[in-house]
């Protein structure tokens, strides 16, 4: 009997125009387009085997070992049922070709960082879903088609099946088939972009992005401003820096996007709050770091973004990260080593330490544990299809051990 089986491994994007906000909650369309840059896989990603098999009952998946329920009508089962119709067609154009589509599937991810914690597992989850049902059913979809199908799941997700510098163009249709991700540039195009995550917290959070944008949505006065006039905007003009490496604009316009998301959540009522103390505190230093270089007759070297937690993401040129790292131990000392992906220490060790003309006082330092870890990481790649020795079911189709 021949096995159907196929891997895929993709990965967490971070947005710097922030979607927050659905027209259409069940087809997942935002009130605003919105644009992220895909972090490296090599660092952060999730893993997913599908396999398509007659014998198998009904479909099941399974999220880091643990069984998850398919609800009907909810999100997974949305994506499984728009990928098995995507094959069902292909099936249809071609009589030799397995039936897979009338097959149940088994389907097991992993995430390599923790789920739900504010970290776009949503994002990369829903993204190696669809890759890797893509790849099981050798579907001829481009990564903007298969976008539409991830939206469904996550609206974030539909970023991740790019690469690089990603949109999701908002649309228009009533039913959704001009929502999808688009790429503004591949990471080849500016690779020097690095990303340092602080984890301010890893533990689920207490209002979830679904529900709390839809509490935005529906009492913030600011957001109606915001979707009319400021996002926009925006798009054009961070695009433009993408394409000119303009980092100081990219910067700028993803530091304003991460206060405003987080001031529509303010605006909303009951008021919504993901940042705190430490997540106020790094924004502090960061902006007290551009001064210095500002003050010097430089440009920003870094930029602040915060998604629907406190955990910070820090983007800046790779020549920066060093500064970066040595200013964030000295207020946040840690308790494990700086994991040193790129080697900027060379073995030697952080020591924390502010630049020339820093003042010191904008910020409290805290004590051990404040910011529980961080993760140096920088722009990555689409999804991945991997091969059968990366696969997660066993010959039986369930989880390996
Ligand atoms: N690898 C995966 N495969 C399928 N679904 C996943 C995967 N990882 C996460 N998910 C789904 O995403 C949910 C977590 O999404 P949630 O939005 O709560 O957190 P998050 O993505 O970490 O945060 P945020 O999107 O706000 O940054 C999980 O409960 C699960 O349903
Ligand atoms: C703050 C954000 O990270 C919100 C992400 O929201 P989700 O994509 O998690 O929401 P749903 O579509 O309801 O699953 C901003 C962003 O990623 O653009």
């Amino acid at each position: 009997m021949a096995i159907y089986q196929a891997t895929a491994s993709a990965p967490v994007n971070i947005a710097c125009i922030k979607y927050w906000g659905k027209r259409d909650t069940k087809l997942i369309l935002p009130t605003n387009s919105s644009l992220s840059v895909t972090l490296d896989q090599d660092h952060l990603r999730s893993t997913t085997t599908s396999r398509a098999d007659p014998s198998f009952e009904k479909d099941r998946l399974w999220l880091n070992s643990a069984e998850e329920e398919i609800k009907e009508g909810g999100r997974l089962s949305t994506c499984i049922r728009e990928m098995k119709r995507m094959r069902k067609e292909v099936e249809n154009k071609d009589a030799s070709l397995p039936k897979l589509s009338t097959y149940a599937v088994h389907i097991c991810s992993r995430n390599n960082f923790p789920t739900a914690a504010g970290l776009a597992s949503s994002a990369s989850g829903f993204a190696a879903l669809v890759a890797s049902l893509a790849a099981l059913y050798q579907l001829p979809a481009s990564p903007s088609e298969l976008s539409l199908i991830a939206r469904q799941g996550s609206g974030s997700a539909c970023r991740s099946l790019f690469g690089g510098f990603v949109a999701w163009e908002m649309g228009s249709k009533p039913d959704g088939s001009d929502s999808l991700a688009v790429e503004v540039a591949p990471r080849e195009h500016w690779p020097d972009i690095h990303a340092l995550i602080c984890v301010v917290s890893d533990d689920k959070k207490g209002t979830s992005s679904t529900s709390g944008m839809q509490r935005t949505v529906e009492t913030s006065t600011l957001l109606q401003h915001r979707i009319k006039y400021v996002v926009p905007e925006r798009m054009e003009a961070i695009s433009a820096a993408i394409r000119a490496r303009d980092f100081d604009s990219f910067a700028r316009i993803t530091m304003q996007d991460s206060n405003q998301f987080h001031a529509v959540a303010l605006d909303t009522d009951p008021p919504i709050f993901y940042m705190n103390d430490v997540s106020r505190a790094i924004i502090a230093l960061i902006v007290e770091y551009n001064r210095v270089a500002v003050a010097a007759g430089g440009k920003l070297k870094a930029a602040y973004t915060y998604d629907a937690g406190p955990n910070a993401v820090i983007y800046a040129p790779k020549e920066n990260l060093k500064e970066i790292v040595e200013l964030i131990v000295k207020y946040f000392p840690q308790a494990e080593p700086f994991k040193d992906p790129f080697a900027l220490f060379g073995g030697a060790g952080v020591q924390g330490r502010v630049v020339d003309g820093f003042n010191a006082a904008v910020a409290k330092p805290f004590s051990v544990g404040a910011v529980k870890g961080l993760i140096h990481t920088r722009v990555g790649d689409g999804p991945r299809v991997l091969g059968a020795e990366e696969a997660l079911l066993g010959s039986d189709g369930l989880p390996k051990a």
